[in-house]
């Protein structure tokens, strides 16, 4: 194995991505200003605002079933997800050096379709895929596919590793000269475009859940296979981002959380063989700005009110409680009633998987009692990811980026707008030229690949020591 500096040093620099959120109360869709969330209109304005501000990458999330509560669809949640790669190609023909992420499950997916539509993706975009790997942590989207159940938490990370490295074998399968630019590789065909022979090679796999046995059937993309973004925390999804990914999806903004998270990536990337600086991390974030910290205050007030309606504060709670609260009023104090069950529900997407439903309810109550909190305001601070939201000024939140730069907590921020199409505006238009200014922040693409505008390496997998699946 080769050996590898442990120094890590800050690039300095931060990168930006857009998270469009399909799921959960974060966007806001009843303000006048909304827009639609299938309306491609919504993903072209948004991915348009977004390279404009020079960000690096446009993701979509997935969810393979809508997330239901007590057998109804999730009132937490907005309506409709198009498909994620199908939304990203259309994309990629109106925009010109964004990344475009799609976030797919290895629990439900197949290593050759999918590294084929992904492979598709990037050659579509002129090298600019990327796959967010996720092992999807619900068993109802299991009630969609043949297989039915669903995988228990250890499993779904050893099927996730056989999944990606057979994806990577693929994607290494074509010689990097398979086709020459110059139509001259070929043996089979008049226009060259035909790859020599021994150019690629046999995929075999045979492992647990799946056996592959494929020849791949596309070339090198510019930026030789998409870019592999990770979001799951555990310490097995941890170790899994540290062996494979490029980048992690985050779920720790917060500065201090963000600067222990940093330390102990470089501790599992070093460990699985690879260098300090080799996985960069992008945390989920929120942001709320305006011209004053005043103005920035009152609008997070708004947006607090929208995101969390009467509706989606019973909703919520229903969640903890396993059982309808229908009849409680929203303005009034947290039911006083037991849960109908003894666990938080792990597979309701919830942030408190496996707590003890009836002791934190009741920690719940007593909270809200001490502050004088109804079920709305209770929820509003409770549901709102707080410590994912940077609100101020421009130039204040600018500073507190500018720190997270120096001393290399992160490699920049995964942005969930709370307003479509709108909600990069002022990011754009405000907090990008500022961060310019204090030099943390690109100026230009540094080159078409979503692999150059990361600043990662193309990767090399025969020289790091790792060989192909066979
Ligand atoms: C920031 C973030 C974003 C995620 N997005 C998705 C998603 O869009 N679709 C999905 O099925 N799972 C998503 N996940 C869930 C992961 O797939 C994973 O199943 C879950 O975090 C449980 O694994 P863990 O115990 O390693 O955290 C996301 C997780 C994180 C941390």
């Amino acid at each position: 194995m080769p050996q590898h500096s442990s120094a890590f040093t800050p690039s300095g620099t931060l990168q930006l991505g857009v998270f469009f959120q399909g799921v959960n109360s974060g966007t806001i869709w009843k303000a006048a200003e909304s827009g639609s969330q299938t309306d491609f209109e919504s993903f072209r304005r948004i991915a348009q605002t977004a390279e404009r501000g020079l960000f690096a990458a446009f993701f979509l999330g997935e969810g393979l079933r809508l997330r239901e509560h007590l057998g109804r669809p999730h009132a937490l949640d907005v309506v409709g997800r198009p498909d994620a790669q199908t939304m990203l190609a259309a994309l990629a023909s109106v925009t010109t050096h964004i990344g475009l992420a799609a976030t797919q499950n290895t629990t439900y997916n197949d290593p050759a379709d999918l590294a084929h539509r992904l492979s598709s993706l990037d050659l579509i975009s002129g090298g600019r895929a990327a796959w967010n790997m996720v092992t999807t942590d619900n068993a109802w989207t299991g009630e969609n596919f043949r297989r039915g159940g669903y995988l228990d938490h250890a499993d779904r990370y050893v099927h996730a590793e056989a999944f990606v490295r057979t994806a990577k074998a693929i994607w290494d399968s074509w010689a990097p000269d398979a086709i020459a630019s110059d139509g001259t590789a070929g043996t089979a065909g008049t226009a060259g475009n035909w790859p020599a022979d021994g150019a690629v090679r046999r995929v075999h796999h045979e492992g647990q859940h799946y056996t592959v046995d494929y020849t791949p059937r596309l070339p090198r993309s510019p930026q030789h296979h998409p870019v592999l973004f990770q979001a799951g925390d555990s310490p097995a999804g941890r170790d899994f981002a540290a062996r494979q990914a490029d980048v992690i999806f985050s779920a720790h903004p917060q500065f201090d959380a963000a600067v222990a998270f940093r330390a102990d990536i470089i501790e599992r990337t070093l460990r699985a063989g690879r260098p300090a600086d080799a996985v960069k991390i992008m945390p989920a974030s929120e942001f709320i700005l305006a011209p004053t910290s005043a103005e920035a205050a009152e609008k997070k007030a708004w947006v607090r009110e929208l995101q969390i309606g009467p509706q989606q504060a019973i909703a919520y709670l229903e969640q903890f409680w396993g059982r309808q609260l229908d009849g409680w009023d929203p303005d009034g104090p947290l039911p006083d009633i037991d849960p109908a069950v003894e666990e938080t529900s792990e597979t309701r997407g919830s942030g408190f998987h496996g707590a003890k439903a009836g002791e934190l309810t009741a920690q719940w109550r007593q909270e809200a009692a001490e502050k004088g909190q109804s079920i709305l305001e209770f929820v509003r601070a409770k549901a709102a990811r707080s410590d994912a939201s940077f609100v101020g000024s421009y130039s204040e939140v600018a500073d507190t980026l500018a720190d997270y730069a120096r001393v290399g907590a992160v490699d920049g921020f995964n942005i969930s707008p709370w307003l479509i199409p709108t909600g990069l505006d002022d990011i754009v238009n405000h907090l990008v030229p500022e961060l310019q200014e204090r030099g943390v922040y690109p100026t230009q693409y540094r080159g078409t690949t979503l692999r150059e505008n990361l600043g990662l390496a193309v990767p090399d997998r025969a020289a790091a020591g790792e060989p192909a699946i066979r």
